[in-house]
């Protein structure tokens, strides 16, 4: 499949009164056509800030890309123009919210929240835009189409509204879907609806997703590829086998210590402590003060990537050819 996304050295700093956030700290990473890619990691880690940063959304003030490049479809994104980029957003690429409640306005009907892109972008005459709005409901799961469409969002579950969301984000047919926490706020059994939702969705349309969540458990079934974040950098990028049942990075392996497993067989295990400050992070790598098997040198220089396979890459030094010598200095200095 042919690239479509390409993310190289991102850069995305915050100035705060407190100082400047370096919430995105050197990430890159490719999307290919029809893939599911999830980004994974605690709250704060950089998701939704690379998420917005692909869409171009970065609040500027006080956001700033401050370095590296974003290629979509060969285009430089950061060199785009805002008037330009309004006409990517939605048609080419679109991005769907955590929260079903607030991503609809509840003074508008449903058909025409749905058939609003379709005008805009393709001046489609409004009964053209009914037809394909009312395959698109039909798309995601939304029973009685024709009586729905002109209803408002509050007659709508927060299910049905998540579908909708769905809906209005894959109207104009873009070839990437970012899915930011799609099912965060659902309950177990619709969040597992919505899931398959996007499976089926997938099949039929072959729009690659970018699916970011806290939760591994959620992509556990419909990600191609993994990335693992952590303060800001990416520590460690798999397929989802590799990243299920090959992880080597001490994050990666807690993480999976901490999902929810269907058999129940396995005492949840949380993660000690907390992230580190991203107003200055530290030098080294940023999860040595909750690893387990953190060395001397974690803290004092960020490891280099090693590549464990072609699609499975972790920044540990633990994975280090030199992490054996490493280990004994750790050890006479303890
Ligand atoms: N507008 C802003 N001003 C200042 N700091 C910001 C702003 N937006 C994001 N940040 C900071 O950037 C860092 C990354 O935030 P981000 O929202 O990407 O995290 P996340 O991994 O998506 O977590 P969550 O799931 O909680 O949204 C955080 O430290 C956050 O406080």
């Amino acid at each position: 499949m042919a690239k479509m996304l390409e993310v190289n050295d991102l850069h995305v700093n915050f100035s705060t009164y407190g100082g400047t956030v370096k919430a995105v700290r050197g990430i890159g990473f490719d999307l290919h056509e029809g893939e599911t890619l999830a980004i994974v990691g605690e709250s704060g880690c950089g998701k939704s800030v690379t998420a917005n940063a692909i869409m171009q959304l970065i609040p500027d003030p006080p956001g700033k890309i401050a370095g590296g490049t974003i290629t979509f479809n060969g285009r430089e994104l950061t060199a785009v123009r805002e008037k330009d980029m309004r006409s990517i957003r939605g048609v080419d690429i679109s991005m769907i919210f955590q929260d079903p409640m607030t991503a609809l306005n509840p003074t508008l009907t449903i058909g025409s929240q749905l058939t609003e892109g379709l005008k805009e972008h393709y001046q489609t005459s409004t009964a053209e835009a009914k037809t394909k709005a009312l395959e698109m409901m039909q798309l995601v799961g939304i029973p009685n189409p024709e009586e729905r469409f002109r209803q408002y969002p509050h007659q709508f579950s927060g299910g049905m509204r998540q579908r909708m969301v769905i809906a209005i984000a894959l109207i104009c047919e873009p070839e990437l879907l970012i899915a930011d926490e799609p099912t965060t706020a659902l309950d177990v059994t619709i969040q597992a609806q919505i899931l398959e939702l996007f499976e089926r969705i997938q099949a039929s349309t072959g729009v690659a997703i970018i699916l970011i969540t806290h939760d591994l458990g959620v992509v556990a079934k419909i990600a191609d590829r993994i990335i693992v974040m952590y303060a800001g950098k990416m520590v460690e990028e798999g397929t989802r086998d590799e990243i299920f049942y090959e992880s080597e990075h001490p994050y990666t392996k807690g993480l999976l210590k901490s999902v929810p497993r269907l058999d129940n067989q396995t005492q949840l295990i949380p993660i000690d402590g907390t992230p580190p400050d991203l107003f200055a992070p530290p030098k080294g790598c940023p999860f040595t003060a909750r690893c387990p098997m953190a060395m001397v040198v974690c803290d004092n220089v960020y490891p280099p990537s090693s590549h464990l396979s072609d699609t499975h890459s972790v920044d540990c030094w633990l994975q280090d050819e030199r992490a054996e010598r490493l280990m004994a200095q750790t050890a006479d200095k303890t």
